[in-house]
């Protein structure tokens, strides 16, 4: 087991929980009308240990950006590597798909080059800062990263996941934009759970069944060459996963540790999300899980964690795209809890 130390994850508040629920029964309409709502606002309420919860005022995404060494010696996505570099500019320019999402809900983006295999520094130095390296190795052929370069990409997570904490950040959540990130993600998801490939390998950005076809071909290779090592969450990122995914983890678990709400959002935050939950034990308690992507291993992943995704609009982009989308409904959440009247002062007359 390779040595990552992390401050253990703080409970959230049993008894905020358990006074939101109680506050939520008495509230004006029948007992658990408001359904999956009130679940959502009795966890809020545990995660602040207060009834009822803050406002989300502040919410932040965080992209990682980086290029995967399979997108480059194989045919894994449908849209060229050159795109990932071409999208960081995208993101800078506020035209993503993220971008206009997170508007209509005034949350903030914010994109980092972790490994993106393009020189960046002049477009933008600020986006470089938590660079590891220029693209990440093809896991089918070789380790993703040296185990340096694992712990660096994963303390750059946790110094982000800080960095917006300390700025003010009452949500966050995590992004990815990396062509071929959806067979590194079904790879790390398969080698965790101990799941064939053709199981959770997915279409990503719309292969054609042979597309995919090959992709289950390399993630088994992949596992075949990395084998044995899913109780090894940093020997699996080093293996068979990449800087983005080690940098995503190590924001997820910091965000736990924390104790900030965290909204994951598709294939690639739902495998980061085992990982992370696997060094930080009890993090899960921290993340609730925006919507459900169309990529198989997504699926696996909330499930083994125990989440449900609150939205399912069909969505396979990634950026963050599905989860800001649910931020209304955490608000919704907690105006219910926050304005509703009681039950005990209707007037019946
Ligand atoms: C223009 C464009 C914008 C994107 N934004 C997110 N992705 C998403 O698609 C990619 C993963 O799918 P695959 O594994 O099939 O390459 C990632 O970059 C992911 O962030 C995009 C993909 C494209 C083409
Ligand atoms: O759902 C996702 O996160 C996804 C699906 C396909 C491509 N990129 C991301």
């Amino acid at each position: 087991m390779t040595m990552f130390e992390l401050p253990p994850v703080p409970r959230p508040s049993e008894q905020a929980r358990a006074t939101a629920q109680e506050r939520l029964d008495g509230l004006v309409k029948p007992l658990g009308a408001l359904g999956r709502l009130e679940e959502i606002a009795a966890w809020l309420c545990a995660a602040h240990g207060q009834v009822p919860p803050r406002p989300l005022d502040d919410v932040r995404v965080v992209i990682f950006a980086g290029d995967h060494g399979v997108a480059s010696t194989s045919a894994v996505s449908a849209y060229p590597r050159e795109i990932t570099a071409a999208m960081v500019r995208v993101f800078l320019a506020g035209v993503s798909g993220v971008s206009v999402l997170a508007e209509q809900v005034g949350a903030r983006v914010r994109v980092l080059d972790i490994a993106v295999d393009a020189e960046l520094a002049d477009v933008a130095p600020e986006i470089t800062a938590h660079k590891v390296r220029r693209g990440s190795g093809s896991i089918d052929v070789a380790d993703a990263l040296e185990s340096a370069e694992t712990l660096r990409a994963l303390a750059a997570g946790r110094a982000v996941a800080d960095e917006e904490i300390e700025a003010g950040a009452d949500l966050l959540i995590p992004g990815d934009m990396g062509i071929g990130n959806t067979t590194v993600a079904a790879a790390l998801v398969a080698a965790m759970l101990g799941l064939p490939a053709d199981e959770v390998v997915g279409t990503g950005t719309g292969v054609d069944e042979a597309g995919r076809a090959h992709k289950v071909a390399v993630v088994s290779t992949a596992l075949e060459r990395a084998g044995g090592q899913a109780g090894d969450p940093v020997a699996l990122l080093t293996a068979l996963g990449s800087a983005c995914a080690a940098a995503t983890t190590g924001f997820l678990a910091q965000a736990a540790v924390r104790g900030v709400p965290v909204l994951l959002d598709g294939v690639y935050s739902g495998a980061a999300a085992l990982l992370a939950a696997e060094l930080a034990p009890g993090a899960q308690d921290w993340w609730l899980a925006g919507h459900r992507s169309t990529e198989p291993s997504q699926a696996y992943a909330l499930k083994a964690l125990g989440l449900d995704p609150i939205l399912d609009l069909g969505l396979r982009l990634g950026e963050g795209s599905g989860a800001v989308q649910a931020v209304p409904v955490l608000r919704s959440a907690r105006a219910v809890l926050a304005g509703m009247g009681s039950l005990a002062d209707l007037d019946l007359g």
